[in-house]
């Protein structure tokens, strides 16, 4: 018996991983059938697998044919987050297929949920679920399970179960269940338990070895599922997990996602990434509560070998609201309706006590703590797990929560669920919109979340007008009860106070924060939200200099290259180059908006997913992975582009003589 090697197998590029997920949680795989990263069953849940963050001690699971010198490709099965591996080579082909079942993929499954309490349990079974068959002629292969849980930090234990037909594997804390469906059928099947060749014997992972040769028509299910116990973890396998038919769920969890995807309204260009970057929202929706995670990842670097290392697997308030924002554009209303209750159930007494983010259940305390067990993804340390941003004042959450309901009004949100903005949804705004009266002067950490001393962030008081500003309009149009002449003041003061010190005239910008000639693309977005037109000269002069300084030589944005308390440096930030893109359209640039966009989109990877960052110099993707924060932005950008291309068609279609005078004929004869 040989030990396991994993010294060879080096990290493999960010953008090149499939995301699969059952809005419970959602798991990383390497194109050579390798989950690197899966937290099971819930996003926050330690990791049972991270090679991810550490190649050589860190846990996967892999299935792939014993030559590994044969690729392997990806890609969804259509309007799905269903992922196929397809390893082709003279010998033979195998196909494995990859998925967490669902249910449903309703919104908002747990109406019945009380209000006040976040413990429901809904009593399923959250699996992953990897079926791997030969195609034609026949091809051996390798199946290596090294389960490392709590992050690989202690030692853990496999016990084999009778026939072959699973495992379970334990460090005491976490609990693994393995089945393997269909093993006894095939000749020559071996299954043996392999050593960890670590140095440390207290973080010793032993591995589960298959190997088989698969022909033509043959295959194999492989399940796991978490238990609350050893003896749980023992019955899930026993009593559920082989028992269960996985065709039959494969083929309603792509029923299910198609029938989500289905509902898109969107018939403009780009339409195949647009659905691709709503299934990854959608993916990053946790079901029973009806939050969202920024990303399903922790510590993937900023920059290679960087300290730019952090947790998303939360809610920011911000992420969620323009993820919603993205969603409802599209037509997904259910999604923003579940948020609406999220949001009514945080515990908060007023805007003092709203945090900018929260755990998936609305936890509060998410204390940052390093794992220096683990060398980080290319050896970038510290791995963290937790986020001290959650301790931060940033006053832009409020426009944002703000804008993200005025929007859900406006596409009849209430009206489609019988539900009115009326009661303690509109008592949490208004105190919101009152706090935000008090304090919009007051420094904060902005939208970057930045470490070192608070400042006047343009941004942040941009978004405290948009709290005003969509306050006082769903007051007024709802007559519903707030402190207007106190609003329209304190709008109309911020306006003025931003005009008078976030425009720096010698620069020719709006600049970053208030006496500062740093430039910050968040500034990009003061169009987007309506607060200064896109053609106003400001904002013009704005987008040319971000264009001049802000951007890397492929015209992708940095998100400000000003000191920011920490060291090392990153790339560029995608949802910052989208927002450029979307002020040139808006300014009706559209050659170089569609340019800039179509080149963006090269960076997508294979299977079209994005990551939060893109290194200028590599061309790799960096951050966590997939980011909602990008496949939003991609999402605004497309549409934008739709919308100009319309606004532009429309008025060559006025200018054109014949036409026009139709046009007004028509306008006469009414
Ligand atoms: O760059 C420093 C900060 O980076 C993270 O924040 C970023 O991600 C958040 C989630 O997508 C997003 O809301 C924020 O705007 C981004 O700057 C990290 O979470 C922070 O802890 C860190 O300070």
């Amino acid at each position: 018996m040989v030990g396991l090697n994993t010294k060879n197998r080096s990290y493999q590029p960010i953008g090149s991983y499939g995301v699969i997920g059952d809005c419970h949680s959602a798991v990383l795989i390497a194109p050579d059938g390798s989950v690197d990263w899966a937290c099971l069953p819930d996003f926050d849940s330690p990791a049972i697998f991270c090679r991810l963050l550490d190649a050589r001690r860190g846990g996967f699971f892999q299935i792939a044919p014993t030559d590994n010198t044969i690729p392997g490709v990806q890609r969804y099965l259509r309007d799905s987050n269903v992922l196929q591996t397809r390893f082709t080579s003279i010998g033979g082909e195998i196909v494995l297929t990859d998925f967490m079942p669902v249910e449903s993929l309703e919104a908002w499954p747990y109406r019945g949920l009380n209000n006040n309490t976040w413990s429901y349990e809904d009593g399923s079974c959250h699996s992953l679920v990897r079926i791997v068959e030969c195609t034609h002629g026949e091809l051996p292969i390798t199946v290596t399970l090294k389960a490392t849980p709590n992050y690989a930090a202690t030692t853990s234990q496999i016990e084999l179960l009778p026939n072959a037909t699973g495992a379970v594997i334990s460090d005491g804390q976490q609990h693994i269940g393995l089945a393997i469906i269909g093993a006894y059928r095939l000749p020559g099947f071996s299954l043996e338990i392999v050593p960890d060749e670590g140095e440390e014997p207290e973080k010793l992972h032993p591995a589960l070895v298959v190997q088989v040769t698969l022909r033509e028509g043959e295959r194999l299910i492989f399940a796991i599922g978490m238990g609350r116990s050893l003896r749980a973890a023992r019955k899930l396998v026993e009593q559920e997990l082989l028992q269960r038919d996985f065709t039959a769920e494969l083929a309603h969890t792509l029923h299910c996602w198609r029938r989500w995807i289905s509902g898109i309204n969107y018939d403009g260009p780009y339409a195949e990434w647009v659905r691709r970057s709503a299934l990854v929202l959608k993916m990053m929706t946790y079901a029973p509560t009806g939050a969202l995670v920024a990303a399903p990842t922790t510590s993937l670097p900023e920059e290679i070998g960087g300290v730019r290392n952090w947790d998303y697997r939360f809610t920011w308030l911000r992420d969620a609201s323009f993820t919603l924002y993205a969603l409802l554009v599209l037509g997904f209303t259910d999604e923003a309706r579940a948020f609406t209750y999220w949001l009514r159930r945080l515990s908060y007494s007023n805007g003092e006590d709203l945090q900018v983010m929260y755990g998936i259940r609305g936890e509060r305390e998410l204390p940052e703590q390093e794992l220096p067990h683990l060398e980080g993804y290319c050896g970038s340390r510290p791995v963290r797990i937790g986020n001290a941003a959650a301790d931060q004042k940033q006053m832009d959450v409020f426009g944002e929560i703000l804008d993200c309901i005025h929007l859900y009004r406006r596409r009849g949100g209430f009206e489609r669920y019988g539900e009115k903005l009326e009661g303690p949804l509109w008592e949490m705004l208004r105190s919101l919109v009152d706090y935000v009266c008090a304090h919009w002067h007051e420094p904060d950490r902005g939208i970057w979340e930045m470490r070192g001393e608070p400042r006047h962030y343009v941004y942040s008081k941009v978004m405290c007008w948009v709290a005003l500003d969509r306050g006082i309009r769903a007051a007024e149009q709802l007559h519903l009860e707030a402190d207007l002449l106190r609003w329209y003041r304190v709008r109309d003061q911020i306006r003025a106070d931003v005009l008078a010190h976030g425009y720096n005239t010698e620069i020719g910008a709006f600049t970053q924060s208030y006496a500062s000639t740093a430039l910050d693309a968040s500034n990009l977005l003061l169009p987007l939200i309506g607060f200064i037109p896109a053609d106003d000269p400001r904002m013009r002069s704005t987008v040319d200099r971000i264009m001049e300084q802000l951007t890397d030589e492929h015209g992708f944005v940095y998100r400000y290259l000003s000191e920011d308390g920490l060291p090392g440096h990153e790339g560029t930030f995608t949802i910052c180059t989208c927002w450029l893109i979307d002020n040139l359209a808006m300014q009706g640039r559209l050659g170089e908006a569609r340019s800039l966009f179509e080149r963006l989109l090269t960076y997508g990877g294979n299977l079209g997913l994005f990551s939060e960052e893109i290194d200028s110099h590599t061309r790799m993707a960096l951050g966590n992975y997939p980011q909602a924060f990008t496949h939003i932005a991609l999402i605004n950008s497309a549409y934008n582009l739709y919308k100009a291309e319309q606004r532009l068609a429309e008025r060559d279609r006025c200018t054109q003589p014949v036409i026009a005078a139709i046009q007004l004929q028509k306008k006469t004869d009414e």
